[in-house]
């Protein structure tokens, strides 16, 4: 097991979970409270040019807290590498979950999709587009709600959300075509048609657009011509046919998706999401903390509010926090009083 120094008293890693090109990710133990996190690790000479790519996703990822956006506790930089000290989602890929159960009844199809619609509604509300949505992407908590992961590629136009974007991004084959096109696009846009391809994924158990050739994928792609299995209801293949629309100006909105029929099951209320961009102040989480560190609840909230949201005592926090929200005692395990004591004083 390789050590790394940075981590040591703080976070205890366990098992490898997901390896990708430049990053790995471990499960670990954040030590004060016990609880689970997922750990990305970037050694930065492996990133290269992908460099930006950190920053951009921690910059979004610091912004963006929604119950279906995988959250960012901490991050740790050293001259070596990156850590990111994220949400653990013990139930693994939405696409392995579909490939699973071979495709999705209507029904978990809308308590999933919802969820999902939520998520990128919150995101395009404060001006971000995440333009990597895949199923792959998509990760269950341990009660089978959705985690959107995955926020490198996201783009926050300074002119915002409907400000036109040219990098070409993401995977072909939940790519809309003004993208593949290398067309100027709108995020927003290009974030419909990916969800059209996951909403088509969750409801036929294959992908709309599929093919080993990346030159028949594009065609096939640009033709927009895709299979509707019989199984699917008329609904079903509208709303799919309304995000799944070559032209982007035809496509439907995130604001028409919000109060779709198929979505909101018919009841009147559109898709919720709160616009949260703070931490909520925990009185009894903030006594905890000060019974340890030995500081006043008011100055630990000061220092929360006034850091960069990415240290530990941001990451005890929002994790003690969390074991709250879940019903579970704020204990804090003794042995890590003093390092945790010279980690929030430090
Ligand atoms: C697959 N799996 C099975 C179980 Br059980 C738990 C998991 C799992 O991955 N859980 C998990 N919780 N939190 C995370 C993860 C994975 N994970 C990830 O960020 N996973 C992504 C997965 N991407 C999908 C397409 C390309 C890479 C990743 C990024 C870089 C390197 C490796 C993996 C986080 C940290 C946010």
């Amino acid at each position: 097991m390789v050590r790394y120094a940075a981590l040591k008293g703080l976070y205890d890693l366990e098992k490898t979970i997901g390896s990708g090109g430049f990053a790995k990710v471990k499960l670990a133990t954040h030590v004060a409270t016990g609880e689970k996190v997922a750990i990305k690790i970037m050694e930065k000479t492996a990133l290269g040019d992908d460099l930006p790519r950190v920053k951009v996703e921690v910059e979004a990822l610091k912004t963006l807290l929604h119950q279906h956006i995988c959250g960012l506790y901490q991050v740790i930089e050293t001259e070596s590498h990156y850590f990111m000290v994220m949400e653990y989602c013990s139930g693994g890929e939405l696409f392995d979950h579909i490939v699973e159960k071979n495709k999705l009844s209507e029904s978990d199809s809308r308590r999933f999709f919802y969820q999902i619609v939520s998520a990128v509604a919150y995101m395009h509300s404060l001006g971000y587009a995440h333009r990597d949505l895949k199923p792959e992407n998509v990760l269950l908590d341990k009660d089978e709600n959705l985690k959107l992961i995955d926020f490198g590629l996201c783009a926050k136009p300074k002119m915002g959300i409907q400000a036109h974007l040219y990098t070409s991004c993401g995977s072909p084959t939940y790519a809309a075509p003004e993208l593949i096109m290398g067309k100027k696009y709108l995020g927003s846009e290009v974030d419909i048609w990916s969800m059209g391809v996951l909403l088509y994924a969750l409801l036929c158990g294959f992908l709309p657009f599929d093919d080993n050739n990346l030159e028949n994928l594009y065609k096939k792609i640009l033709s927009g011509k895709y299979e509707e299995p019989y199984w699917l209801s008329n609904n079903s293949k509208m709303l799919i046919k309304s995000m799944l629309q070559i032209d982007p100006a035809n496509r439907i909105t995130i604001h028409e998706l919000c109060r779709h029929p198929w979505i909101t099951g018919n009841s009147l209320k559109s898709v919720s999401f709160i616009h949260r961009t703070e931490f909520e102040k925990d009185d009894e989480v903030l006594s905890t903390m000060s019974a340890i560190c030995g500081e006043k609840s008011i100055d630990i909230w000061k220092k929360l509010v006034q850091s960069d949201r990415t240290d530990y005592r941001t990451a005890t926090y929002l994790l003690l926090l969390d074991r709250k929200l879940r019903g579970l005692s704020l204990k804090i395990a003794p042995t890590t009083r003093s390092r945790l004591k010279q980690e929030m004083n430090g």
